[in-house]
Formats: C-alpha cells, structure tokens, sequence
C-alpha cells in the first residue's frame, strides 16, 4: 500500500520550535511528511529573509533525528490563487492531506477537495517567525526559539547581520 503522505506548507522564516513541533505532531499522523517551503522565490526581505536553499538546510538538518521520511520541495508564490493548489502538487510528491493554519491555504486546498486539518499553535507569542526576526534585528535573545541546527545555519549566511542591512 502506498505511504500515508502529508504535506506541511509555510514559509518557515525561520523554522523555529513551534514548527519543529508541528513537524513531530504531524509525523504521528502520517507515514511520510512533505515540506513545502513556501515563497520560495523569496529572500533578503524582511518578512523573508532566507533563501529556499537556506530553508532547506534548516528543515533537513532539524528533521534529520526524526524516524520519518521526509521531503522537503521549495514552492514559489504565483500571482494566480486559483491555480496555486495545482502548482504545489505539481512540485511535491503526492499527498493526502495538508496540514496549515492559514485561511487562504485551508480555503483554496478545500476549495481543490483537499483534505486539510488545522493544528494547535504552541507558545504563540514567542513562537512566532516576526517575533523571531524582531529579535535578531533589535539584539535580543532569539536563539532560544528556534532549533540549534537552524541556529547554525543562520549564523553560516550571517543571517543577523543580513537582516539588520536590508529594508
Ligand atoms: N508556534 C507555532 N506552533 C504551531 N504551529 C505554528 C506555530 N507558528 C506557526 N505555525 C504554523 O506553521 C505554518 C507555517 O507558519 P509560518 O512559516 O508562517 O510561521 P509564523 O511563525 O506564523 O511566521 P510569520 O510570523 O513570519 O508569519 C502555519 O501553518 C502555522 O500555523
Ligand atoms: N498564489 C500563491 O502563490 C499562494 C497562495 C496561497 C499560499 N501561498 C503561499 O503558501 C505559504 C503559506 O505559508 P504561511 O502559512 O507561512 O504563510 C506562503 O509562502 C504563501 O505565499 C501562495
């Protein structure tokens, strides 16, 4: 019988711990686990500083002690909603069921006949990707929020400096 797959979508700037333990949750729903790196096409902004290639890196290296398969597909923006769902199956492997929060992702996967479950958010007001760069911007502590391995990777692109250059 083919896996049980399910497809976790978000931008993942960065991927902090409230993700990791969305990935964990939903890695006990399902066989396999997609990961799609929205906005893929994104980077050096703001709202999204890291390139798809170093979102990659966070996602692969956090998940890697997890006993799960997992894939993780970039997917770029487009400027049609409506065919955004047949994008997305276009670039991951095939998946039963999503798993977001977001109300646009939930309204076009539903609108597509996807399933899609809404899950918990931990510690919101700290896990939150805004907050986060809020913090590496104004020189809080924001190491605490988000894995070790994305630690790294954030500190190997001079992440902090990056975002406090740009607009
Ligand atoms: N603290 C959290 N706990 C559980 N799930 C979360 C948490 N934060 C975000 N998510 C979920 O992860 C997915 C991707 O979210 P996203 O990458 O936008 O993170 P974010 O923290 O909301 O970032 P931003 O503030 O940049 O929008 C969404 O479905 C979202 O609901
Ligand atoms: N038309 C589109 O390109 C389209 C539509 C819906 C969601 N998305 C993307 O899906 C991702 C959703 O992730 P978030 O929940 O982190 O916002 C984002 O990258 C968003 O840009 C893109």
């Amino acid at each position: 019988m083919a896996p049980y797959r399910g497809c976790l979508i978000g931008r993942f700037q960065p991927f902090h711990r409230g993700h990791r333990k969305l990935a964990e949750y939903v890695a006990d729903d399902v066989d396999e686990l997609v990961v799609g790196i929205g906005s893929a096409d994104a980077s050096h902004t703001r709202r999204n500083p890291f390139t798809a290639g170093e979102r990659v890196m966070m996602v692969r290296k956090t998940l890697e002690p997890f006993d799960i398969t997992d894939y993780v597909v970039p997917i770029e923006d487009l400027d049609r909603n409506s065919v955004w769902v047949s994008h997305v199956q276009s670039m991951a492997p095939e998946f039963d069921v999503a798993y977001s929060n977001n109300p646009l992702v939930i309204r076009l996967f539903s609108e597509a006949g996807i399933e899609v479950r809404q899950t918990e958010m931990f510690d919101r007001d700290e896990l939150k990707g805004s907050e986060i760069r809020r913090q590496m911007i104004d020189g809080e502590d924001w190491r605490q929020h988000v894995p070790q391995p994305v630690q790294d990777v954030i500190d190997e692109v001079d992440g902090v400096g990056r975002l406090r250059d740009i607009e």
